[in-house]
């Protein structure tokens, strides 16, 4: 086994972009590298320090995540080699961890020291609050294991508040919130407070690298919550060649996926739509698509679409050098096995 390829990913360890990193790549056969933020991973594949990258993409319940497009969308040309070459689901059940109320409860690694007549903060009843979003909101799926009233303090991804709405709004309304980079840096900030009155939403595999306690399991508002994450690598030469994808150019469409932006002119009507009619003229079936702002001016955007196809099949090549003739500029961003879709 002589490989020592490099693999960045978002950190630190136990962080969900973990997971989908080590059901991508065997860590027998690779060093695992990871990073602080998803900027860092796109800059360690850029600059060649790791040869792939893993990123989170999209969640089911929350969307896009917007950070990872915004790098793609790659304003200030930072990253301009960065493709895709793969894609990993991982099914996301956070909890929330922290140390129980009483102190003299102590906290083996793990442990649930489940304190039932206490479970409910103050303020809640297990219902959640309506919001103009959701005016009849159910009650949340989890209950805490133990009394929440002493957390002051709440520790998680941006990703994971959008995850876990019902919850927080049922048993900690009104609790102060801090971004961090991962769930996993979350629990090892709160692993390091010793006040015992801040709590982090991460991973059940968090608890245990980090010895926390589990507050509450499952707390994702929609049962079968689970994350995209995407493999990236640097641009080759083979890249740019003509017979690209070309040998096994012929498999189903669907057994791949593609992502490019585009950007069109903002003062013709009908340009997006003059877009995306290359892609129905080609017959290509669009599975995703996202506006960011391009940067060039306030109210300007980027699309994002993925489409299933490889670059290498006519349908998507004609499409690109029909798109070309209709859009102001376009980036190719990779083409990989679909994960959902077995080859046939
Ligand atoms: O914070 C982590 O553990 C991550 O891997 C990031 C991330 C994300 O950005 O979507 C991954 C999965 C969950 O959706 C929440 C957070």
């Amino acid at each position: 086994m002589q490989s020592c390829e490099q693999i960045a990913y978002l950190g630190p360890k136990a962080s969900y972009t973990h997971q989908a990193t080590l059901s991508a790549f065997n860590s027998d056969n690779y060093t695992f590298s990871p990073q602080t933020t998803i900027e860092d991973v796109f800059s360690q594949v850029q600059s060649g320090k790791a040869d792939f990258g893993v990123v989170p993409f999209e969640n089911s319940t929350n969307g896009s995540v917007v950070f990872t497009l915004d790098l793609f969308a790659d304003q200030n040309a930072k990253h301009p080699d960065i493709v895709v070459c793969g894609e990993r689901y991982v099914e996301v059940h956070h909890c929330l961890l922290g140390r129980p109320a009483a102190a003299t409860q102590g906290h083996a690694t793990g442990q649930t020291k489940a304190v039932p007549d206490e479970t409910k903060s103050p303020s809640s009843s297990g219902h959640a609050t309506p919001i103009p979003g959701n005016p009849t909101p159910s009650n949340s799926r989890a209950a805490p294991l133990t009394s929440l009233s002493h957390i002051k303090k709440l520790y998680s991804h941006p990703q994971a508040w959008g995850q876990c709405k019902t919850f927080l709004s049922c048993y900690l309304k009104g609790v102060e919130r801090q971004d961090v980079s991962s769930t996993s840096r979350a629990a090892e900030l709160v692993a390091a407070d010793e006040t015992n009155t801040t709590a982090a939403i991460s991973s059940g595999i968090a608890a245990q690298m980090t010895g926390l306690d589990f507050l509450a399991r499952d707390i994702e508002d929609e049962k079968d919550n689970a994350t995209r994450f995407l493999i990236l690598r640097r641009r080759s030469l083979e890249d740019t060649s003509p017979s690209f994808g070309k040998e096994n150019g012929q498999e189903q469409a669907q057994a791949y996926k593609s992502l490019l932006s585009f950007t069109v002119s903002h003062t013709n009507a009908g340009a997006l739509a003059d877009a995306l009619a290359v892609f129905k003229t080609h017959g290509i079936n669009l599975t995703s698509i996202n506006p960011r702002p391009s940067g060039e001016a306030p109210w300007h955007y980027m699309f994002f679409v993925e489409f299933s196809g490889k670059r290498g099949q006519t349908a998507v090549d004609d499409t690109l050098t029909g798109l070309d003739k209709v859009v102001r500029s376009w980036r190719w961003l990779g083409s990989w096995d679909n994960a959902l879709q077995q080859k046939q």
